[in-house]
């Protein structure tokens, strides 16, 4: 069974069994605090345990007169029923002295152990809890399952988890510890189930006594009874005393393991039975599901249930904010025919190729579909559709970045046809690079057959992928049917904006514009500079992403876009004036957050990378000093965010500004220029803790880096590498 159906067995069967979990946790983690609750009464007398039945008895009758019953319950108390008391009392063991009446269950206990064990609902919740038992049993071995693939197997079960989201790191290492216990609550309450429902039957003791070889009287003294000597009191449940003298009267004693019937004139033991294994199972079963008897299995139990609560909530967290995009394959790789491997960073290329998988499914064919990185041999493989997106500079995804490794490695163990189709945008000069790479290295193995030369997707078009699917289409001889459905992004929740201000930069060569868009206090309150905006235009299915600055108190956030020709994002927010409205999404962009700790900041931008500093710099503290390297191509650009700037200077929230244009007068500077002359000062300052910060050009933030990688590398032995780690240095570019 794969992780995926592990997984899905987890989710489903802890949907279908929540209210009835919920129910038992809540119920269950008070109910263990009963046993708790008696043994705090604390009428368990010390080394009574190691008297002799006969012992006990006779104490106990010579204070207490004559005796109906004696038990000894799991907490090691001692009660009595005598002929004089209308009700039971503890008594001590050694002295036959009254200790105290037994002890009530309060009404809590009494209520919570009806609604735990039926619901309320009689014989029928009585059957729906105990089904839950069985259902937490396997949610419990399906989650231990998921643990022990997420850790890397049981050596590395309590190895570091690595981390994610609050409520799936939780959710592991929380379950990590009491998966054990629950899965102790889930068999036990399975068997007590069963027993109820007779799936397992306890069969009554079946005591023969032959009648007419009883002997009666005189009564000999019970120091006398072999049997009552050598029986001790940590073995008994009961005694039940005779209740006249008459032979067919007789002790009935109920040990540990068995019950005995012993003569009450002379000790002689009349019948001996054991409990059968199913009993005993049940007492082990019973005793571990209620924790009767053991305060720190009790104290188990309820930490069990109250987790059990946070594993339903952190559950539900974790499935509402699932990723809808996971890959489900119906056959093992091994099966199928088809193989689709996708390299995809955001997630659209991952969109088409399960759209595509779909449309083979659909049409009988036996697929898998997996990430590049997860390349590996495939037994059945026939044909190969490799999607895959650029991203970086020409670069590959990050669901590809070890695909040409893992292409050396692995070799498939038959010929088979393959298609590459990239996926990438015309707006970077790289266009479908990586898709290109992978396209010659396939042409490279021998194996491997084109069926197609190199398709190309710009800007996830449709009409592209198409043509590219009916040209498959064609090879295979096969309309592969494509569901509209399956291509759309899902639709998200809008946010309403107004345009409140639009600005264009005095240099037309720029195509640069600042636009300020208002929206409510409560929109902005969890966001701040640095997050991300997500636009998508009317009509169009792909988000594009802008990073923001917040002002919160005018309750506005400020975009910096850049036109480009054949880009439809940044044209339709070039067409807007004031007062329109616009629709989008805001995302939390927490690792381009200000860092309002840091002694200093440096914030490195181009073009419309200062976006978000122009908010930041109003986060900023007087005690910090921050200074602002930007480049654009003149002066005439600067103007557009020169009087945010100035107003940053004069009241001290910025301390230096340094300027590259790439077209004034002649000269030709870029920002990695006006960092080159400061290396030794941006040194200086990382070696004191100062961030510094990185928003614009992939390109600019290379240069950069490899400018102050170089310096650092030779100055103070340290890398941008390991600056990143440390969060000093941080970058958003694009
Ligand atoms: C930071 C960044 C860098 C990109 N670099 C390139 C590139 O060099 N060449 C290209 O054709 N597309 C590039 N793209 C565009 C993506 O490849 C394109 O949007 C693709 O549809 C994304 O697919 P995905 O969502 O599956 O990752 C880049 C996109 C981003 C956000």
């Amino acid at each position: 069974m794969s992780s995926s159906l592990w997984r899905a067995a987890h989710l489903w069967l802890a949907i279908i069994s929540s209210v009835f979990l919920l129910i038992a946790s809540v119920t269950g983690a008070i109910l263990s605090f009963e046993p708790i609750y008696q043994k705090a009464h604390n009428y368990h007398i010390d080394n009574a345990d190691d008297l002799s039945i006969s012992d006990v008895i006779d104490n106990i009758s010579s204070v207490q007169g004559e005796v109906l019953n004696i038990t000894r319950d799991k907490n090691g108390f001692v009660a009595v029923q005598s002929i004089t008391s209308d009700t039971p009392f503890y008594v001590n063991p050694f002295s036959g002295e009254k200790i105290g009446d037994v002890i009530r269950t309060p009404e809590i206990f009494e209520f919570c152990r009806t609604l735990h064990r039926s619901l309320l609902l009689g014989q029928t919740g009585r059957f729906l809890i105990g089904l839950t038992s069985v259902v937490l049993l396997f949610i419990a071995l399906s989650g231990f399952f998921l643990i022990l693939k997420k850790q890397g197997g049981l050596s590395q079960y309590f190895s570091k988890v690595v981390k994610n989201d609050f409520y799936k790191d939780y959710h592991t290492r929380l379950s990590r510890w009491l998966i054990l216990s629950v899965i102790v609550l889930g068999i036990s309450g399975t068997y007590l189930f069963l027993e109820r429902f007779n799936v397992v039957l306890v069969p009554t003791l079946d005591h023969q006594v032959n009648e007419t070889a009883l002997t009666d009287g005189p009564a000999e003294p019970i120091a006398t009874f072999t049997t009552f000597n050598t029986i001790l009191l940590g073995d008994l449940r009961e005694i039940n005393f005779p209740f006249a003298d008459f032979p067919d009267e007789y002790y009935e004693l109920k040990l540990r393991d068995k019950e005995l019937l012993v003569n009450q004139f002379n000790g002689e033991v009349l019948s001996e039975v054991s409990y059968p294994i199913v009993q005993l199972i049940y007492q082990i079963s019973f005793n571990l599901h209620t924790g009767e008897g053991t305060t720190i299995w009790a104290a188990i139990l309820g930490l069990t249930g109250i987790g059990t609560l946070f594993f339903i909530y952190s559950g539900f967290k974790i499935f509402l904010k699932r990723d809808r995009s996971k890959i489900v394959n119906p056959f093992s790789k091994d099966d199928c025919s088809m193989v689709i491997l996708v390299g995809s960073e955001q997630g659209s290329t991952m969109r088409f190729a399960k759209a595509l998988q779909a449309g083979l499914l659909k049409s009988k064919a036996k697929v898998y579909l997996t990430s590049l990185n997860n390349y590996e041999a495939y037994q059945s493989i026939e044909h190969l559709f490799i999607l895959t997106s650029t991203y970086g500079v020409g670069e590959a995804p990050a669901s590809a970045d070890k695909f040409f490794q893992k292409l050396a490695d692995k070799r498939q163990p038959r010929s088979y046809g393959y298609s590459v189709l990239g996926f990438g945008s015309k707006a970077y000069p790289d266009f479908c690079q990586y898709a290109i790479e992978v396209d010659l290295k396939m042409q490279q193995v021998a194996e491997a057959k084109p069926l197609l030369p190199l398709y190309k997707v710009n800007e996830e078009s449709k009409p592209e992928f198409m043509t590219w699917l009916g040209a498959i289409g064609q090879v295979l001889h096969q309309k592969i049917t494509i569901n509209d459905k399956d291509l759309a992004a899902a639709k998200k929740k809008q946010l309403s904006f107004k345009v409140s201000q639009k600005q264009d930069s005095q240099n037309n060569a720029d195509q640069t514009f600042y636009l300020e868009l208002k929206t409510s206090k409560k929109t902005l309150k969890d966001y701040r500079s640095g997050d991300l905006l997500e636009i998508t235009p009317p009509d169009e299915t792909r988000e594009r992403l802008y990073s923001m600055s917040v002002d919160h108190e005018k309750s506005t956030i400020g975009l910096s876009i850049r036109k480009h020709e054949a880009g439809i994002c940044s044209t339709f927010l070039g067409d807007q004036i004031s007062g329109n409205k616009l629709y989008g999404r805001l995302k939390s962009n927490p690792e381009f957050h200000f860092p309002k700790e840091a002694p200093g900041v440096i914030l490195i931008a181009n073009g419309t990378g200062i976006a978000p500093y122009l908010g930041m710099l109003a986060e900023s503290s007087l005690s910090q000093h921050v200074s602002l390297f930007w480049g654009g191509q003149n002066k005439a650009s600067y103007q557009l965010y020169e009087s945010r700037i100035n107003e940053a200077l004069a009241n001290g929230k910025l301390n230096r500004v340094y300027t590259a244009f790439s077209r004034e007068n002649g000269t030709k500077e870029y920002v990695q220029d006006a960092i080159a002359k400061e290396l030794d000062n941006i040194t200086t300052a990382l070696n004191q803790g100062y961030v510094v910060m990185i928003c614009g050009g992939l390109n600019m933030q290379k240069a950069v880096e490899n400018k102050l990688d170089a310096h650092l590398k030779s100055s103070s032995g340290i890398s941008v590498e390991t600056l990143k780690t440390r969060n000093q240095i941080k970058a958003d570019c694009y």
